[in-house]
């Protein structure tokens, strides 16, 4: 789409317009896919179906497309050029994966419009069918995903790592990712105030020219994971005009109002939520485990005070499904709910 002409807030504006004042966003990817019976227990996480099961990768996406997103996010949250390096292949095909994957975005997306448009729902009193827009949002992973160790969710790189040792991690993959076709990039659990500013002047440097989503997560519902206020953080965001939209991801839904009312307090842009399943991700073992008894059930019975806070695009991360996704559609739409 690109914002040639188009002010990145009305990019956003017109979208919430066009899906009826909210949006849903989709649901976990990497946590779907080993639901499918993908074993992701690899340096490369989900981005590893990029190379072995694309077609899953694609279903997915299509899943949640019927589940009543309007926002689905690509598969290179972990896929980067230096963790297919990693694996020995070569830097032509490590670029060719990721802009794959914002293609096998795409191609779900034009199954799905398809499908629409052929009436194949017709059967189904759903809403869905109204409420057509659909974009597809590239995925970048923090400089923590790519360590593999659920370092994300620490935001605590040490001293060596610095504001350029994070832009050139991140160069050369987010050029690959805006011209790949994608609407918009998403970048996603974001972990502290530095990777937010390399991300700022990035988008700066390289021209970037389709708009983009910050997204930090939380452990505390106050800082960011590594410390840092998430007010600040979203000061960051707030300072780019190509930010049209900034929120919270893979973060507890318990944490998610209060952090939307800080997000608040430092900038009009459009709030976005996706919180996880509420469980607890280990690095190690890269298992979730349980930690205050959250399930899906009351994930979505928040999503009425979610949007009183202020939030306009909802959706899920981590351990959240389809499910997840068509009960937040249906709480956000329904007349009836
Ligand atoms: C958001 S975490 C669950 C992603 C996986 C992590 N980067 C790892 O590879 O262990
Ligand atoms: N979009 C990614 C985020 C992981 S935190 C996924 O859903 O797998
Ligand atoms: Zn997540």
């Amino acid at each position: 789409m690109g914002l040639e002409g188009v002010e990145p807030s009305s990019f956003m504006a017109d979208f919430l317009a066009g899906c009826g004042g909210y949006a849903v966003v989709d649901g976990g990817l990497a946590t779907e896919l080993e639901r499918h019976g993908q074993d992701l227990n690899d340096p490369l996480w989900s981005a590893k179906c990029l190379i072995s099961f694309p077609q899953l990768v694609r279903r997915v996406h299509l899943d949640y497309l019927e589940a009543g997103a309007n926002v689905i996010i690509g598969a290179s949250y972990q896929a980067t050029i230096q963790g297919f390096e990693a694996k020995g292949l070569s830097i032509e095909e490590a670029e060719t994966l990721i802009k794959r994957s914002v293609e096998i975005a795409c191609e779900a997306r034009e199954i799905y419009l398809q499908r629409c448009a052929k009436g194949y729902w017709d059967f189904l009193d759903s809403p869905k069918i109204d409420r057509h827009p659909v974009l597809v949002a590239a995925s970048v992973g923090s400089y923590g995903a790519y360590l593999a160790d659920g370092s994300e969710y620490s935001g605590n790189y040490g001293a060596s790592v610095t504001l350029e040792t994070l832009k050139e991690f991140h160069r050369r993959r987010l050029q690959i990712l805006a011209n790949s076709g994608a609407d918009l990039i998403a970048f996603e659990t974001i972990p502290n105030k530095l990777e937010a500013q390399a991300y700022v002047e990035l988008l700066k440097e390289e021209n970037i020219d389709i708009p983009a989503w910050f997204s930090f997560s939380s452990t505390d519902g106050t800082n960011v994971v590594s410390g840092d206020p998430i007010t600040e953080c979203a000061k960051i965001a707030d300072s780019c005009s190509q930010v049209v939209a900034v929120g919270i991801n893979c973060t507890p839904p318990r944490l998610i109002h209060g952090l939307i009312l800080s997000i608040r307090k430092v900038t009009n842009k459009p709030v976005i939520i996706y919180p996880n399943s509420g469980e607890t991700y280990n690095g190690e073992t890269k298992q979730w485990e349980k930690t205050r008894g959250e399930t899906e059930e009351d994930f979505v019975s928040y999503v009425g005070k979610w949007r009183d806070a202020g939030a306009c695009l909802f959706g899920g991360c981590c351990r959240t499904t389809p499910n997840t996704i068509r009960a937040i559609s249906r709480a956000l739409f329904d007349k009836s709910s």
